[in-house]
């Protein structure tokens, strides 16, 4: 079967998840897509032999799009699926979900009215061989609990419009989904300290970020986001268990040893480090299609993550401890 897709929002992202559903993916067209922008779209569009429509919610209600991607800018996200969970369509839907929990609450109700899933946020770590390794060693309680994990994010530098709460709310994020999906439990605290900046950075900017959460079993998580290092796209986690402690790996390339020196390359971009993850996210979105039972990050993982970056924005800005507090999880999320 074919999985005829609709794109709403055709700019970085939403053209590399077309060529990705176009070369990578198999089961899956690209039948529609839209951008506010509309030579961008029909540009994009005539590339794939797609038809570029109006409207966002013209691709929603195109009887030829039985599922939409969305990745269109953050605040506009809610609207459309919201109108995708109201036209029974599946929809995957780029982080953020929305970009207030309260919205996030309405979709999880939307979706709950319906009584099954339709809605999969694009929280791709969950797909990269290295976290679904140390996933792997985590659950097996092998090393017995997880009590400390240790976390880097690190971007060589950010546009000027990148903001301070954006370390939190854009980038943090990722962790943030990784740390509730690896040790399979809620956070209940962020706090953000401030270290010595970095003279690298435009003057508004708070860089680096020291974050630290805390989880409903008390595990301690420490995480330097720091968007401005320099030197690459720098990914770091590892997990402090009981007996023994699991680390991801960095991204594979050869060593070479010349004039009393050894180097190894670092990647330079998000879309490298992860492009594997973001493959095999839409292979199996689409699969999951197929058996009509939706297996990844969930409308309730996208409100989690909405709670928590609040409270880490509050955090940054009033120096203090913060509270996560969720509702309660509905039965469609599991327990
Ligand atoms: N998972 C990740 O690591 C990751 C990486 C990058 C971006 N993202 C997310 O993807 C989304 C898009 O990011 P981007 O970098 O591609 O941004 P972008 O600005 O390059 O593209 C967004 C596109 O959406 C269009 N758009 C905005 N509002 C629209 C509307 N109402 N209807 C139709 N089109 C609309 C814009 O014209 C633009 O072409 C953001 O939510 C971002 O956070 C996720
Ligand atoms: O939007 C991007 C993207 O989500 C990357 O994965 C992250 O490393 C960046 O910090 C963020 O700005």
């Amino acid at each position: 079967m074919t999985v005829h897709i609709g794109v709403i929002g055709t700019g970085m992202i939403g053209q590399d998840h077309i060529r990705r559903l176009t070369d990578v993916v198999t089961g899956a067209e690209v039948v529609a897509v839209t951008d506010v922008d509309g030579a961008r779209a029909a540009e994009v569009a005539s590339g794939i032999g797609a038809r570029a429509l109006p409207t966002g919610q013209d691709v929603i209600a195109d009887p030829l799009v039985d599922a939409v991607v969305v990745t269109s800018w953050g605040p506009t996200h809610a609207e459309f699926v919201l109108a995708a969970i109201a036209a029974g369509k599946y929809v995957f839907c780029e982080k953020p979900l929305a970009t207030t929990a309260e919205d996030c609450l309405r979709i999880i109700e939307a979706e709950q009215s319906v009584g099954r899933r339709l809605v999969q946020v694009g929280f791709m770590r969950r797909y990269d061989a290295g976290y679904r390794a140390m996933k792997e060693v985590l659950d097996s309680r092998d090393l017995g609990h997880p009590l400390m994990m240790h976390c880097a994010h690190r971007n060589p530098t950010v546009p000027e419009a990148y903001h301070s709460a954006m370390a939190v709310q854009d980038t943090a994020v990722h962790e943030i989904d990784t740390i509730r999906w690896l040790l399979d439990e809620e956070i209940v605290s962020a706090q953000v300290i401030r270290p010595r900046r970095t003279a690298n950075r435009f003057e508004h900017l708070v860089d680096p970020q020291f974050m630290l959460f805390e989880t409903a079993s008390g595990v301690r998580v420490d995480l330097e986001v720091f968007v401005n290092c320099q030197f690459g796209y720098d990914i770091q986690c590892e997990t402090v268990c009981e007996t023994g402690t699991v680390r991801l790996p960095d991204p594979a390339d050869v060593i070479v040893k010349t004039a009393a020196v050894q180097r190894t390359g670092v990647l330079q971009d998000w879309k490298d480090r992860f492009g594997a993850a973001f493959d095999r996210e839409f292979v199996e979105w689409i699969a999951s299609i197929d058996d009509g039972r939706l297996a990844g990050p969930s409308a309730w993982d996208g409100y989690a993550a909405a709670v928590t970056t609040d409270a880490g924005t509050e955090a940054l800005e009033t120096g203090r401890v913060v509270s996560v507090r969720l509702k309660d999880r509905p039965d469609l999320y599991g327990s």
